[in-house]
């Protein structure tokens, strides 16, 4: 006993020092992203998880409440990850524009979580970014968009059909418009941009599934990995362990990822699982388009963006076509699924349920939309963009009102000074969207919806700075699908309108709970009451 004692004794220096050396390289590995940026004001982090208490308690209004306490450039900590928040139009716009200071986005753990993602068009850095977007943007023109409005029209007109045949009854006339309306995004993108027809609307609960083919059911699973896939990805303390992981000790996030995703029963197993399937699918449909493109005469035959890529690859070959692997054009596509349905789905949704709180701007809108003509004339491109002024400004508000993506990221590539503060090449400096589009110096009364706040002949809009309205982003790493996203949006709404007057359904949370996942959602959905146009106007 008194040898073990003496032993204990003679080696607790070296424990003391060793364990001293822990804590002083665990500090360090905690600290050290903040010592280099904290001369930024902010509140102080918690260890560990930083800031993110604060955004599980307060959601994203935080951030403009931090504005009001710290000022337009503001710290805030993801776990250990400081972001500079960039909350005041001019400094938004300097950022978004100093492209050569800030070319590419930060990464954040739910991102960097998913294989499919890294390889994707918002991951991409450098001139394989620049290759690829100069290689693409033609098919993000009016040109090209205005030529994918009939396959749009043909989603927008089974939605109207599903909803007509289901509320026929005066007690059975709820929808759940968030989940249809995502559901047509996604059958938009299946066929603009994989030539491919997924069927989630004609396929929804009470519409016959008897007619369900075997590749329904292969569509059906692929889309259900993608949802399970993309709605994993959680910016707060409630994704997979190896993203909570990755937000709290990002050196630990790959390490336990491959290990957690052997291990059947964990959230990161089912991830996994996802992934890898969608992987497979999106290979499987890439190859076989590849090999169709080979034959010339089908080339200028298919507007989907993944044939018009390949054969953008094909045609100009050379440099292209080693930059642009086929691991891009899997990724690419599939992107669209990500980036094009679900913010384009929550935008729709948000015009629709506050139009219908908002009873002076459905008067307003109904008679716009009901001038433009008979019911069955469909407007051209050219029309959508430029014959509906006021449906503009009520799209515009709705995305001020609700911004799908509150925050944008920019990585540092250089030592920067921003704001009249010194940064670090690497900082993660982030535009802080949300708090622009609800602060009074640009929006007056920024809690009410008020479209008119955009009539280009009000003094308000022609006031405002315009930067300050950034929901698509802004400057080279802007949105590129806008114009798709638009047009996808207004052709929806005016086919709508011209049919139903939709109402809130009371069964219906008010005001509505958002979640923060890599866009907005509504936590529980959007329930309307749908009222036919014909059977109100014969009352
Ligand atoms: C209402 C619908 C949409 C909203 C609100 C939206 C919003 C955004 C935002 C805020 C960004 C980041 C911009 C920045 O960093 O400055 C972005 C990027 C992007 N969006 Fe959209 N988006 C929408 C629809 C679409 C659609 C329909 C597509 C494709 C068909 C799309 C494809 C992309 C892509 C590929 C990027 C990355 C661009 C790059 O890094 O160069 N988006 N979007």
């Amino acid at each position: 006993m008194d040898s073990m004692l003496a032993l204990f004794e003679s080696c607790l220096p070296s424990l003391l020092t060793l364990l001293a050396l822990i804590l002083g390289l665990l500090f360090t590995y905690f600290y050290a992203p903040y010592w280099k940026v904290r001369k930024v004001p902010g509140p102080l982090p918690l260890p560990l998880v930083g800031h993110l208490p604060l955004m599980a308690m307060y959601g994203v209004d935080i951030f403009s409440s931090l504005a009001k306490q710290y000022g337009p450039i503001y710290r805030f900590h993801l776990g250990r990850q400081p972001l500079v928040i960039v909350a005041d139009t001019e400094l938004c716009r300097e950022v978004g524009l100093r492209f050569k200071d800030f070319p590419c986005r930060s990464l954040p753990s739910p991102i960097t979580g998913s294989p499919l993602l890294k390889k994707g068009f918002f991951s991409l850095r450098g001139p394989t970014w620049s290759a690829m977007r100069n290689a693409i943007t033609s098919l993000y023109q009016p040109t090209h968009v205005g030529t994918l409005l009939p396959a749009m029209q043909t989603c927008v007109e089974t939605l109207t059909h599903h909803i007509s045949t289901t509320t026929t009854h005066p007690h059975h006339d709820v929808v759940h418009f968030s989940n249809l309306s995502l559901r047509m995004t996604n059958d938009i993108i299946g066929k603009t941009a994989f030539g491919v027809d997924f069927r989630l609307i004609s396929t929804t609960n009470s519409v016959s599934s008897a007619a369900a083919s075997p590749n329904d059911e292969e569509v059906s699973s692929f889309i259900k990995q993608h949802i399970h896939a993309t709605t994993s990805l959680k910016m707060d303390l409630s994704g997979s362990f190896s993203i909570i992981l990755g937000l709290l000790i990002p050196i630990l996030q790959e390490p336990f990822r491959q290990f957690l995703r052997r291990i059947p029963g964990t959230v990161d197993h089912q991830i996994d699982i996802a992934n890898a399937t969608l992987k497979e699918t999106m290979d499987d449909i890439v190859t076989r388009r590849a090999r169709e493109m080979v034959d010339e005469d089908q080339r200028p035959a298919k507007k989907d963006f993944l044939s018009v890529l390949l054969n953008v690859r094909e045609s100009k070959g050379g440099k292209l076509k080693e930059l642009i692997t086929d691991d891009h054009v899997s990724a690419l596509t599939y992107e669209h699924l990500l980036a094009g349905s679900t913010s384009t789905s929550f935008t729709l949704t948000t015009v629709v349920y506050l139009v219908a709180k908002h009873p002076k701007v459905e008067e307003r809108l109904f008679r716009e939309i009901d001038g433009f003509g008979p019911i069955d004339v469909v407007p051209t491109p050219d029309e959508l963009r430029h014959g509906f002024p006021y449906l503009d400004q009520v799209l515009k508000e709705s995305m001020r009102f609700y911004t799908s993506s509150p925050l944008i990221a920019r990585e540092a590539d250089r030592d920067v000074e921003i704001g009249g503060y010194k940064l670090p090449k690497g900082t993660w400096v982030w535009l802080g969207v949300s708090v622009l589009h609800n602060d009074p110096k640009n929006f007056p009364e920024p809690h009410l919806f008020r479209p008119e706040r955009f009539d280009p002949d009000g003094d308000e809009e022609k006031q405002r700075n315009p930067y300050s309205h950034i929901p698509f982003g802004i400057g080279p790493r802007a949105c590129i699908g806008q114009k798709f996203a638009i047009q996808e949006i207004k052709l929806s709404l005016v086919h709508l309108y011209r049919r139903f007057i939709f109402r809130c359904s009371p069964e219906m949370e008010d005001p509505p709970e958002l979640e923060y996942g890599l866009v907005r959602e509504f936590k529980h959905g959007v329930k309307l009451r749908v009222i036919k146009r014909e059977a109100a106007t014969a009352k």
